[in-house]
């Protein structure tokens, strides 16, 4: 077995065709499923409370009536990127004219893909350092890369294109250099992350999300090894080779993303870019366990563990986990598209709200439940207004039911402040629990029997804790 963090992106041992080549019996979790199917095919041919009440009255009048899920369609095949190249801006369509070597010095391989390798360059003008991609012409996803990579360059959390070049067999993305190494590969460092720094994380990435969905584009991918960290530990949104661009009444097909991350509906048919939604929340269950939360030894039960294994919270890692966290990933990982939040509904959720809202001061947090993370600094902090407007809105009873509060174990804290935390955070915990009370919710992927603990090959089985799957 294999650690996940331990593969380098592109360094994969792609499946030897001399094997047979059958999903039943043989899995590469860590191959897209685009890898797989174009391996398939080479071995035959070689992101308080007022928001937090509002997000409960959003559910129980039915959130769920989430905004139609978009729409989406392909570009039509074969059209070609000098069409797109219209939108790319000057700074890259000049290049078109010269060779990428006249401006920049190409260095050492800092990665490679499907599509091609990734290179460190260096501006022969200013000695500023870069990533330049190399993609291989021919296939229409690489065209569609380097127009969907200039059409959303610009936002801090995706990876700036700054020119495009190409020869004839070839096109060169220079991009911004993210020299801080791959979220997974702090993942397998990190292991497991305490719940206010997988809320800061999940944060940051369902915005670059949120900002994807809004230009209309899906990314089909999000994975930690596509989630790069510049020098100063930004995360920035990478690797655009699946992304597609909606547009109105159709929605997405192509069986396309990487196995352990892809959404139900991918593998069923027809889908939408609620497909981020369920990679984020595979990342999320990822962030706060260590574990992936459908695996299996072949490619098969992988898919059949996404279209049918119910999560459990009662057991392991989880049970250290507090419920308005659990609450969000079975919100994300719920197979009922319709129901599925929003980019905007879980930037909204009060775990998000209340690990990352400003008001809230930026305590990381204890749980009286175990969380291994103390809070480092800072005591939760909430502005009077705040508190009373809470106090009105706490249903009757929650405060009692004290194995959901998070109290402080900081004795210097005053009563006051303590009471305030504890008041947040029940009704923080109410409030989402008022909202998983909802028939239509608890149907879907809520908590029942263990996941079978099977490791995926990217997995490593931990031996001395029952044979979970710990990975990363
Ligand atoms: N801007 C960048 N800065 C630094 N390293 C990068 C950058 N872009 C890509 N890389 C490195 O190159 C690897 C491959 O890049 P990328 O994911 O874009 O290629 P890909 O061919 O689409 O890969 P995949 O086969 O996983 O889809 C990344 O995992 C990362 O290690």
């Amino acid at each position: 077995m294999e650690t996940l963090g331990k593969k380098r992106k592109g360094s994969e041992m792609l499946p030897s065709c001399r094997r047979s080549f059958s999903p039943i019996t043989v899995v590469w979790p860590h191959l897209s499923l685009e890898d797989y199917s174009r391996q398939k095919r080479k071995c035959k041919e070689d992101e308080v409370l007022k928001v937090a009440v509002a997000f409960v009255t959003r559910v129980v009048k039915g959130i769920a009536i989430a905004p139609p899920c978009g729409s989406a369609s392909l570009e039509p095949p074969n059209r070609g990127l000098k069409r797109k190249i219209g939108c790319i801006e000057a700074a890259t369509q000049f290049g078109r004219k010269k060779k990428i070597e006249q401006d920049y010095d190409l260095g050492a391989t800092i990665g490679s893909g499907k599509f091609g390798s990734v290179v460190l360059c260096r501006s022969k003008v200013n000695g500023e350092e870069f990533a330049c991609k190399t993609l291989r012409k021919g296939e229409d996803l690489v065209h569609q890369e380097v127009e969907i990579m200039q059409h959303l360059s610009g936002h801090p959390g995706i990876v700036t294109l700054k020119a495009v070049y190409e020869d004839l067999k070839s096109f060169f993305l220079v991009m911004e250099l993210c020299s801080g190494g791959r979220l997974l590969d702090q993942m397998a460092k990190e292991r497991r992350y305490s719940e206010y720094h997988a809320a800061n994380i999940l944060k940051e990435l369902v915005l670059v999300i949120k900002y994807c969905h809004d230009m209309r584009v899906v990314h089909r991918d999000i994975k930690p090894e596509n989630i790069l960290l510049t020098a100063t530990g930004q995360m920035k949104l990478a690797d655009f080779g699946l992304a597609v661009r909606m547009s109105n009444g159709q929605s997405l097909t192509g069986v396309v993303g990487s196995p352990a991350y892809v959404a139900p509906e991918v593998l069923t048919g027809h889908y939408s870019e609620k497909v981020d939604i369920w990679s984020a929340g595979v990342l999320l269950h990822a962030l706060l366990v260590s574990v992936l939360p459908f695996h299996g030894d072949t490619l098969d039960s992988v898919f059949e563990a996404i279209k049918n294994a119910d999560l459990d919270f009662e057991n392991g890692a989880w049970r250290s986990i507090s419920q308005p966290a659990r609450d969000l990933v079975a919100r994300m990982l719920t197979r009922d598209v319709s129901v599925r939040l929003t980019a905007d509904e879980v930037l909204g959720h009060p775990w998000i709200l209340f690990h990352t809202e400003a008001t809230l001061g930026m305590a990381s947090l204890e749980t009286k439940m175990g969380n291994h993370e103390k809070p480092a600094s800072p005591q939760l902090t909430v502005s009077p207004g705040v508190v009373s407007e809470r106090s009105k809105m706490i249903p009757n009873g929650f405060l009692n039911d004290d194995s959901f509060l998070f109290l402080s174990s900081n004795s210097s804290s005053t009563r006051s402040e303590v009471q305030d935390s504890a008041l947040v955070d029940a009704l923080t915990v109410a409030i989402s629990r008022v909202a998983i009370s909802e028939p239509k919710r608890t149907r879907l992927c809520g908590p029942s029997g263990p996941i079978q603990q099977e490791c995926s090959s990217n997995i490593k089985v931990n031996n001395n804790n029952n044979n979970l799957c710990t990975a990363f």
